[in-house]
């Protein structure tokens, strides 16, 4: 007896999403891409048949697909309609940054859609949001997964919920979250041997290698940081009211911190940090000055129900200081595990990696819908 097909519409095919769909196109048993969109355009597998299927090779070959229907931009609820029409269930894959997408999670869910994405925006936002996206999947009995938001491709997500479930008592998660942020540490202030990088240009650096939020302020003001820490204490049992209901160390020079949120903004922004390259070097310093190394942590105390986000010393020796790349070190401490965490390691930014956690997640959908 053949598998009832399933159908899938995908948002978003920048870095992440680009890496996702070459993963896609090798998957066996892969669901029928029915949808693929970006910012301005849509390709759709025409009605009623749903087919053919768009080819998951890359925008550009999908886009030069002559069978298929293309438009602008459509809004959340046509695309949510649209896929729960197919003949099948189906899945949303968001491989966007965008809030307003992840606010019509609870529209796709109730009708049956499943959601798959590293969007950390609609399970980081207001607390409202998160508790209407699981009650709207309990309605319509779809599933959501979103292991890359949090660590990228890491194992954070299903670990820390294994821990949950199994009866576990978790009592600190502790570490560093921003494949971003270690990067830029590691290179500019390694803990063994020294660097001449100016800290502006390691920022550009990171941003070319595809670590960085679309907007790579949303790295250095540590909001994707406390967004992670926001994900996690939830599934943890902390009812975060929003990701700002904490503090949160910001890495921007006051100087800039007024500049828009726009593309141009963002252009601005890159141009101008050069000026300011100062500031972090007067903070390597003032750690190098006491045989240290800066290092940006975050860190959850369940009991006392307290979440910190923002820069801290660390002794040359010690496992944070000595991280590579853009590896992310995350340690759960919790009564089964004692004095000893449990700990995940490895690299927590890139599109590659953040791309296979999305698929791992839609392979578990695809199993579970099956
Ligand atoms: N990069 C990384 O290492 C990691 C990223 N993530 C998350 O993955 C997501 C994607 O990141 P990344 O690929 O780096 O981002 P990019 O900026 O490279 O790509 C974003 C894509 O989303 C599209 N897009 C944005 N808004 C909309 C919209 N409203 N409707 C349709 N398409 C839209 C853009 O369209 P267009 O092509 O037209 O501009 C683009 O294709 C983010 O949520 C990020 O936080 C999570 C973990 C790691
Ligand atoms: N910009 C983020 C990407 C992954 O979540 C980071 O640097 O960690
Ligand atoms: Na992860």
């Amino acid at each position: 007896m053949s598998a009832s097909p399933i159908f899938l519409g995908v948002i978003g095919v920048g870095g992440v999403g680009t890496a996702f769909l070459q993963q896609l196109a090798r998957l066996p048993n892969a669901p029928q891409l029915v949808v693929l969109a970006r910012s301005s355009q849509t390709l759709l597998a025409p009605t009623p048949a749903y087919s053919p299927a768009i080819p998951a090779a890359d925008w550009a070959t999908a886009a030069a697909t002559p069978s298929l229907t293309k438009s602008g931009a459509l809004q959340a609820e046509e695309i949510a309609t649209y896929l729960a029409s197919a003949p099948g269930r189906a899945i949303l894959v968001d491989n966007t940054s965008d809030i307003s997408l992840a606010r019509q999670y609870p529209t796709f869910l109730k009708k049956g859609i499943s959601v798959v994405t590293p969007n950390k925006k609609g399970f980081s936002d207001d607390l409202s949001l998160w508790k209407d996206i699981f009650a709207s999947a309990a309605e319509g009995k779809a599933l959501v997964y979103h292991e890359s938001t949090v660590g990228a491709g890491l194992p954070v997500l299903s670990t820390l919920k294994d821990l949950v479930a199994t009866g576990d008592e978790v009592t600190r998660i502790e570490g560093v979250f921003s494949g971003t942020l270690s990067f830029l540490f590691n290179t500019f202030a390694p803990a063994s041997g020294s660097s001449d990088a100016q800290w502006s240009a390691v920022v550009a650096q990171a941003k070319e290698l595809g670590y960085t939020e679309p907007d790579p302020r949303d790295d250095l003001n540590g909001m994707d940081v406390a967004r992670k820490l926001t994900i996690l204490a939830r599934i943890a049992g902390l009812e975060v009211t929003s990701p700002d209901s904490f503090p949160i160390e910001s890495l921007i020079p006051a100087e800039l911190a007024s500049l828009p949120s726009s593309a141009d903004g963002i252009t601005q922004f890159m141009t101008r940090l050069p000026e300011f390259d100062a500031q972090m070097a007067n903070v390597k310093d003032t750690a190098e000055k006491q045989g240290k190394v800066v290092r940006y942590v975050g860190s959850i105390d369940v009991a006392a129900k307290a979440v910190k986000v923002g820069l801290q010393y660390f002794d040359k020796d010690s496992a944070i200081a000595g991280l590579k790349g853009s590896d992310n070190i995350i340690s759960f401490y919790t009564k089964r595990y004692g004095a000893n965490p449990l700990i995940v390691q490895g690299a927590g930014a890139g599109g590659d990696v953040t791309a296979m956690g999305v698929s791992a997640d839609l392979i578990k959908v695809v199993e579970r819908l099956r």
